[in-house]
Order: C-alpha cells, then sequence, then structure tokens
C-alpha cells in the first residue's frame, strides 16, 4: 500500500492542474496588480480577452510590500470569481518570484499623474522602478517573454527596460499606446455616429504624451458601399486636424480631471487588445498602434521608443511600410521624436 495517506493526497490536490487541458497554461505577470488598472486588469485576462477563451492563465501579480493586503484581497477575489481558465495565482512583492518563468509581463507598477502633471513628470519616481525590474525580467522571465510597459512615461520606461535587460530582445519590448489609439477611433465613431467596430486604420504616431499625432489620414469606415475613407465622409480638414489631435492628445488628462483617477478600464482594456493583437495576429487588412524600438523607419531614429501602426502575425509585430507622410504629419511625428529625446536625457542623467 502507498505511504501517502488520502488525506496527504487531497492537500496535495491543485484544482487549476486539470489533467484535460488541451493547452498549456500561459503565465502572465502583471505588476502594480493592486492599483487601479491591475484590478481592472487581472479579471479581463482571467477571463480570456487576453490570450482567447481557451487559453489557460497563471497570474503572477507584483505590488509593493506596502500593498501586500490588498494583493491578498485581490488574489481572494479571483478565486471568488471562480474563473475556469485561471490556472493558478502568485501574489507576491518579490520580484524574482514574480517575474519567474514568465511569458508575457504587463508591467504596470509606478506612480500615475495627478491632475496639473504631465506624463513625463513621472520619470524620476518610475524610471527606476523600470531599472531594477530589467534585471529581473532578464533573470527570471521565459526567454521569449514579451513585455509591454503601461506605466508612465511609457516609452522612457520601455527604452530603460531595454538598455538595461540586455537578454531580452528588443522587439519583445513595447509601450502601451493602443488607449490612444482607440480613442482616435472612439472620436471618430462618435463624430460619424457609426458604430467603433467598423472604423479602423487610425495611427497613432509617436510618444504616449500630448505631442503624439493621432492621425486619420489613412483610416476607413466599413459601410454599405464598402470601405470609405474617413477623411471623406468627415469632411472637415479642420476637425481632423486640430480638434480630433488634441481631445485624443488630451483624453487622459480630461479623465483624470473628471475621476481624479487615471483611466483604468480603458487602459485595462486597450493593453488586452495590445497583447492580444500581438499573439493572436491582426485581422488581415487591419493595423493597430503600438509602442515599438525603431528601425529608422519613416525617418524616426534607429532605438527610439515611437508608437507606429504595426501589424502582428505568428506573435511578430511588423511597421506597416509606405504609408504617405506629409508635411503636417511629418512636423508633428518630428516634435514628437524630439520630445523622446530629451526624456531619454533626463532619464540618462536620473540613472
Ligand atoms: N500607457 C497608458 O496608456 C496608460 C498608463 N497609465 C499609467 O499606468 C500606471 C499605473 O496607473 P494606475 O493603476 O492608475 O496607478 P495606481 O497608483 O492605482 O497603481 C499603481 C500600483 O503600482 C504599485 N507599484 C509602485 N511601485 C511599484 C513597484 N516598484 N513594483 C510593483 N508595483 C509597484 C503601487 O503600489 C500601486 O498599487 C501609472 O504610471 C499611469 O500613469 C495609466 C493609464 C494609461
Ligand atoms: O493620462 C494619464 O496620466 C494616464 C494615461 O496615460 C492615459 O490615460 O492615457
Amino acid at each position: 500500500m502507498s505511504s501517502v495517506s488520502l488525506l496527504q493526497r487531497l492537500v496535495r490536490w491543485r484544482p487549476w492542474v486539470s489533467r484535460d487541458d488541451p493547452k498549456q497554461a500561459v503565465k502572465v505577470l502583471v505588476t502594480g496588480a493592486a492599483g487601479q488598472i491591475g484590478y481592472a486588469i487581472v479579471a479581463m485576462i482571467a477571463r480570456g480577452q487576453m490570450l482567447g477563451p481557451d487559453q489557460p492563465v497563471v497570474l503572477h501579480m507584483l505590488d509593493l510590500p506596502r500593498a501586500a493586503d490588498a494583493l491578498n484581497g485581490v488574489r481572494m477575489e479571483l478565486i471568488d470569481a471562480a474563473l475556469p481558465l485561471l490556472r493558478g495565482v502568485v501574489a507576491t512583492s518579490d520580484e524574482a518570484e514574480a517575474f519567474k518563468g514568465v511569458n508575457v509581463a504587463i508591467l504596470i507598477g509606478g506612480w500615475p499623474r495627478k491632475e496639473g502633471m504631465k506624463r513625463k513628470d513621472l520619470i524620476v519616481k518610475n524610471v527606476p522602478i523600470y531599472k531594477s525590474q530589467a534585471s529581473a525580467l532578464q533573470q527570471h522571465a521565459a526567454p521569449n517573454c514579451k513585455v509591454l510597459v503601461v506605466a508612465n512615461p511609457a516609452n522612457t520606461n520601455a527604452l530603460v527596460l531595454k538598455e538595461f535587460a540586455g537578454g531580452i530582445p528588443a522587439k519583445n519590448i513595447t509601450c502601451l499606446t493602443r488607449l490612444d489609439h482607440n480613442r482616435a477611433l472612439g472620436q471618430v465613431a462618435e463624430k460619424l455616429n457609426v458604430p467603433v467596430g467598423d472604423v479602423k486604420n487610425a495611427i497613432i504616431w509617436g510618444n504616449h504624451s500630448s505631442t503624439q499625432f493621432p492621425d486619420a489620414s489613412h483610416a476607413t469606415v466599413r459601410t454599405e458601399l464598402g470601405e470609405r475613407p474617413v477623411k471623406e465622409l468627415v469632411a472637415d480638414e479642420k476637425w481632423l486636424r486640430e480638434e480630433f489631435v488634441s481631445t485624443v492628445q488630451q483624453r487622459g488628462a480630461a479623465v483624470i480631471k473628471a475621476r481624479k483617477l487615471s483611466s483604468s478600464l480603458s487602459a485595462a482594456s486597450a493593453a488586452c487588445d495590445h497583447i492580444r493583437d500581438w499573439v493572436l495576429g491582426t485581422p488581415k487588412g487591419t493595423w493597430v498602434s503600438m509602442g515599438v524600438c525603431s528601425d529608422g523607419s519613416y525617418g524616426i531614429p534607429e532605438g527610439t521608443f515611437f508608437s507606429f501602426p504595426v501589424t502582428c502575425d505568428k506573435g511578430e509585430w511588423s511597421i506597416v511600410q509606405g504609408l504617405q507622410i506629409d508635411d503636417f504629419a511629418r512636423s508633428k511625428m518630428e516634435a514628437s521624436a524630439s520630445e523622446l529625446k530629451e526624456e531619454k536625457a533626463v532619464a540618462i542623467n536620473i540613472l
């Protein structure tokens, strides 16, 4: 007879490991998981909104020691939600434990801006976090881990991560501008009174900051007569160059003014969209905006973390090539690239 008693066997039983799982669980790290965006995103991930409705996940959640109780509360709620795709939860304030073996890392941990601040005012507080987490990523994550930086200033934090996590390929490090992209689609849909799902191919060029350039000049709307250019349907160049651009650029600040907290639901949803499209691919004929390491496309200096239109296939993103850039767009893209150069100089100075 086996020396393992029935009671011992029951204690060892791990309900999240099912023998019938057709797919292995993917380990997804969320940093800042006790915060606003963290609280919104963990349920979305565990419901399959990020990796698909048949993909089991193990959630790794990291937050500071002082948020340990709150993080444990999130862990309890995840168990209480009885989410069938959720095959395990690690809740910790230890970076090594949090990054161990993760396949996808959503880096949200850091400080949010308050009303009246610019995102780049967060460099001093947040950039050092990304230097420290770069080593944890390099040492403990799965070698092909896909990384999405959400915490602001997102592009510069991603750059710091790339600089200090040399073992992780630059193409695996990205930052979130999908929220701005989705905001751009939302503004066009509101203007034309059409379902947002019928609008596609807006572009966010540049920094996730007020110098970003939301560009609807290549966007289209699905109509009964086929796909039609947004430019033609809006028929208001002034709106497209002014109100549309500034509304999207300033939307984060407008939400902070209204909520006294930064966008959480829409940021969490956009982060799911970003990873889903990266991993599962963009639909044919559709591009999305992602902050990625420039290869020199469109004259943007190589190595700059810049938002471009991309398509994704088999887990790889590629910058959409050959789009016509007029003088107006060129000047906006250059302004955002030079702001990123300034942010980089400030970050280097701090580190
Ligand atoms: N890229 C984008 O589109 C967006 C970016 N953001 C940014 O996302 C970040 C998080 O925003 P919220 O969730 O609203 O803030 P929050 O303050 O509610 O949550 C942040 C969490 O990060 C934790 N944290 C701080 N330092 C950490 C560290 N070293 N390791 C792990 N966790 C750490 C905090 O304890 C807190 O629980 C902010 O920087 C915000 O500006 C927010 C909205 C959109
Ligand atoms: O504006 C902020 O500070 C938060 C953020 O990045 C956004 O909502 O886009």
